[in-house]
């Protein structure tokens, strides 16, 4: 049996080019690694660490240097990795196999540190931190995606001696000898016996942070749903979401992706499910008209577009509506609304507070008629004061912990600590702030975040309904259903929650309130 995943330079040597690996390759359309092996016996090759080959398997390479760069740099993976594989040129499947293992290794890294850890003679901590980030590589391969033990080991060993050195390519080969020894299952339940707390081994078999295990846990409870659901939530955070692509109403097609094998999204109008790939390759995307967006933010930006006016505001007979974006950095839900509001003869008035954000909102923007929008850089908390109940449709999309986002941020959830909830506290709480007062009465708000935790969600509503008399909360459940293809059923309370593991997007949050007239708060202050 030939050894899978070889570095591509012998690959070639011996086949005498691309053409053979057409007709042989290595790794399937997904870019999995072919385990023609099976459940045969795992077979290491013989030869000492020493004498394998330097050159390291060029997608394994890229999964490398995105670790690196997450682990040492703090950088964001879904940044890192399309530049890697540009950089190394890799083709359409090693950037499979590339992504695939990279994310794979980030978002396992919990269960795969704890099983390194009953493996290596010293505590994690005190690894060449290069060493460390192959040998998640290693078991990563081993024990999440089926790629042959042998191959996984020989290239995990080869990819050492080319990025870290000899020495450390022993202790890689001993260590990765060990872990292939078992199967995922038969190290979690090893691991799990020896934990008595229910929260901690969820942690440890879904690879997540206990905090993390327990906020979610709580959200559920929150939003209405059983705690029992816990275990495919975090399950949902480990699979690689589909890429959700949408054509801005009046000015793009979902035609050239529809041709190019994505499917027409079921949730809403507009949105198309593609199973990703350069995306780059189709001009719609290109040019902007058709944009990566996950399908709970199409939803609720389409919801906030679409909620009715309680009446007209009072002077809307003689103008157009306005619509501001308070926080629209990077523009994703800008472009919708934008698009949204130029085909009802609409304004938007997009606001970012950071100037880099807020050219990207730009240029999400373009392909939208100009006249139609204006961007704005500026702190969304002085907004309210300085354009007073100016706007008949306002979105808060603030920034929140993106635990509902966990999916497409592999590393995020090792970053995130219990401390970011109470600091981004007071600044939801003066963007809703603002929000509300930057709505003319009779306009709406929206309030929307990418986490379900309470903290960020519910308890920001509760506190805005007690501090205000010029609000009232409407049903976003509804909101959203009125925008949905069919009914999905996320409303609670009042307020709405999506969810990876019942409705595939991530678990983005909608409140949606009335800004009341005067009159109507004097009233009721009567009564
Ligand atoms: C969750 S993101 C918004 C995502 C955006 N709506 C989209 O769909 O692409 C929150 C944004 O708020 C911005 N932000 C943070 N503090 C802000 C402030 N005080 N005023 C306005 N924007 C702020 C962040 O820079 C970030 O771009």
């Amino acid at each position: 049996m030939s050894e899978r995943g070889e570095p591509r330079d012998r690959g070639r040597a011996r086949s005498g080019g691309d053409g053979e690996r057409r007709r042989d390759p290595r790794r399937d359309a997904q870019g999995r690694e072919r385990n023609r092996g099976g459940a045969a016996p795992r077979r290491f090759s013989e030869q000492a660490p020493s004498q394998r080959s330097r050159a390291a398997d060029p997608a394994r390479l890229v999964a490398f240097e995105v670790l690196r760069a997450v682990s040492r740099d703090d950088a964001y993976a879904n940044l890192v990795l399309p530049q890697r594989i540009r950089h190394h040129r890799l083709d359409r499947r090693d950037a499979g196999f590339a992504t695939e293992l990279a994310y794979g290794a980030l978002r396992g890294q919990g269960t795969y540190d704890a099983i390194l850890a009953l493996n290596v003679d010293r505590p994690l901590g005190q690894l060449d931190p290069a060493v460390l980030d192959v040998l998640r590589l290693g078991t990563h391969q081993l024990l999440g995606m089926r790629v042959p033990p042998h191959a996984a080991l020989n290239q995990t060993v080869a990819l050492t001696r080319a990025v870290v050195g000899a020495g450390p390519a022993s202790l890689v080969n001993a260590v990765l000898r060990r872990v292939s020894e078992k199967e995922l299952d038969e190290w979690l339940a090893e691991l799990e016996s020896a934990q008595p707390d229910a929260t901690e081994r969820d942690a440890l078999r879904y690879s997540h942070p206990g905090w993390i295990v327990r906020a979610l846990r709580q959200s559920l409870a929150a939003h209405g749903r059983g705690a029992d659901e816990i275990s495919d939530l975090l399950e949902a955070d480990n699979a690689a979401p589909v890429v959700n692509l949408v054509a801005l109403p009046g000015i793009g097609t979902l035609d050239e992706a529809l041709e190019g094998g994505a499917r027409t999204g079921d949730l809403v109008e507009g949105s198309a499910l593609s199973g990703g790939g350069d995306l780059g390759r189709w001009s719609a995307v290109r040019d902007g008209t058709l944009r990566v967006q996950d399908v709970g933010s199409q939803l609720v930006a389409r919801a906030v577009a679409a909620a009715p006016l309680d009446e007209p505001p009072q002077d809307s007979g003689r103008r157009p509506e306005r619509w501001l974006d308070l926080c629209a950095g990077p523009g994703g839900k800008a472009a919708l609304l934008g698009a949204l509001a130029a085909e009802r003869g609409a304004t938007l008035f997009a606001n970012e507070v950071l100037p880099h954000r807020a050219e990207l909102v730009r240029k999400a923007l373009h392909p939208v008629p100009a006249d139609a929008w204006e961007v704005h850089t500026g702190d969304g908390r002085t907004l309210g004061t300085e354009h007073p109940g100016q706007f008949d449709r306002v979105i808060a999309d603030v920034p929140c912990t993106g635990l509902g986002a966990l999916r497409r941020r592999p590393e995020s959830r090792w970053r995130r600590s219990p401390n970011d909830l109470a600091e981004l506290g007071p600044l939801q709480r003066a963007l809703l702030e603002s929000a509300i007062d930057a709505t003319a009465p009779g306009g709406v708000v929206g309030y929307v975040t990418c986490s379900p935790h309470p903290a960020e969600t519910t308890v920001v509503v509760a506190d805005a309904l007690r501090r205000r008399d010029d609000i009232e909360l409407l049903d976003a459940g509804a909101a959203l259903d009125a925008v949905a293809l069919h009914p999905l059923g996320a409303g609670h309370d009042g307020t709405a929650q999506l969810w990876p593991h019942i409705h595939a997007t991530d678990a983005m949050f909608l409140a949606l309130f009335r800004k009341l007239p005067a009159a109507t708060r004097l009233a009721d202050r009567r009564r």
